[in-house]
């Protein structure tokens, strides 16, 4: 069993089940919640060889942030849920890890107090802001300014949800709400909202790339556009301006026939052609699913749950433990695979575990199998 696996054990006996069921879940049948690891699985690496890599680098550059490592935080909604420092913890981890954290809309800590949570640790560390448009776009406006003025270094856009996708355990389970004390605090005081009360947060299918252009001239923050799995999105994406592309099924949660988000990813890549930096999340799960996703063209890749059941599991001490490890198990693979920086690893190394047929050089003989090409 890796260690993350273990801290996902400890996290599912420390949690309400009820919540345990809102974190682990995904939509419909889980058909994608599982594809997003059996995607995964299904890939194999070839390694370069006698490459003299003793000395490596894993950072990458990331819009104007630097990560010391390809993985970063995935916008994840109620950290507190799991821990009572909630979104606190994981900014302080991610920061120590030298990563970004992107931080949901849907946090149960307010994106200054992630900020400042972030900062106390590192002055540079870079928080990024999820947000999903919202009908009144005086809300939008208000929550991008928020994040702007909480020092936020990027806008991560969510747009793979123009309904919420049917979440089966939180229907069989009922959970709709948070339990009181915790409040989604990114939506408080906003135009609309009850004087000190949240606002609801609110999916609607009514979004065009209108509201992209709108949020794109509202702010100069870069711009990351979550949840794309189609090429033909992607390179509109790009010719819209995007300063992202974030290949993405929402970890399965939003609609249960999309593919496993890496089986998604060389197309994208393909259609982005290097315009833009592109991100990967689902199923990211080992150093090795880390380093198949750069290969297959992703800048860095995001971790959702790993990231929930460290903080479930032993608060800043688990998140911090899961970005350590994932850090070490790619420089372990990164060695082996004989690169020294993310950048060595090429779509050329990647095959499907099934790959190849088996060599033959024609049709089965008398004298026995196929030909091999082995002196007889
Ligand atoms: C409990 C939970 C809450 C999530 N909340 C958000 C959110 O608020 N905003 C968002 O863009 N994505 C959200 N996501 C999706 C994640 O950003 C990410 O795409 C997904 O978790 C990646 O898959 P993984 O969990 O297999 O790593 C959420 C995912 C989970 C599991
Ligand atoms: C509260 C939701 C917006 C969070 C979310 O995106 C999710 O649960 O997948």
């Amino acid at each position: 069993m890796s260690r993350i696996e273990e801290l996902h054990d400890r996290a599912r006996a420390a949690l309400d089940p009820v919540h345990y069921d809102y974190y682990a879940g995904g939509c419909g049948a889980e058909a994608a919640l599982a594809d997003n690891e059996r995607a995964f699985a299904e890939l194999a690496l070839l390694p370069r060889i006698l490459r003299g890599n003793d000395r490596r680098d894993t950072g990458v550059a990331l819009l104007g942030d630097r990560a010391s490592l390809p993985v970063v935080v995935s916008p994840t909604a109620f950290h507190r849920l799991a821990h009572p420092d909630g979104e606190r913890a994981t900014a302080r981890a991610a920061a120590h890890a030298g990563t970004v954290l992107v931080t949901s809309m849907a946090a149960t800590v307010a994106v200054a107090e992630v900020t400042a949570a972030a900062r106390a640790v590192r002055a540079d560390a870079a928080v990024w802001f999820q947000v999903s448009f919202q009908p009144d776009d005086d809300v939008t406006t208000a929550l991008v300014r928020r994040a702007e003025k909480a020092g936020c270094t990027a806008l991560v856009v969510t747009v793979d949800t123009p309904v919420f996708g049917r979440r089966t355990r939180d229907e069989r389970n009922g959970f709709h709400d948070l339990p009181p004390g915790l409040a989604p605090e990114n939506l408080r005081d906003l135009p609309g909202a009850p004087p000190g009360g949240t606002l609801p947060i609110t999916m609607s299918p009514e979004f065009t790339w209108r509201h992209l252009r709108r949020l794109r001239d509202l702010t100069s923050l870069p711009v990351v556009l979550k949840g794309v799995l189609h090429p033909l999105d992607a390179r509109t994406a790009v010719d819209e301006g995007v300063d992202a592309v974030w290949v993405s099924n929402h970890g399965g949660r939003q609609l249960d026939a999309a593919p496993g988000a890496v089986r998604a990813l060389p197309r994208v890549a393909a259609a982005v052609a290097g315009r833009v930096p592109v991100l990967l999340d689902g199923g990211v799960r080992s150093g090795a699913d880390v380093a198949a996703a750069l290969a297959l063209g992703a800048t860095a890749v995001g971790v959702g749950r790993p990231v929930l059941w460290g903080l479930a599991a032993d608060g800043e001490a688990g998140v911090r433990e899961v970005l350590d490890v994932l850090r070490a198990e790619f420089d372990h693979v990164l060695t082996l695979c004989g690169g020294r920086r993310p950048g060595d690893l090429t779509a050329d190394m990647v095959v499907r575990r099934e790959w190849p047929p088996l060599p033959t050089a024609g049709p089965p003989t008398e004298q026995g199998g196929p030909r091999t090409g082995r002196p007889r």
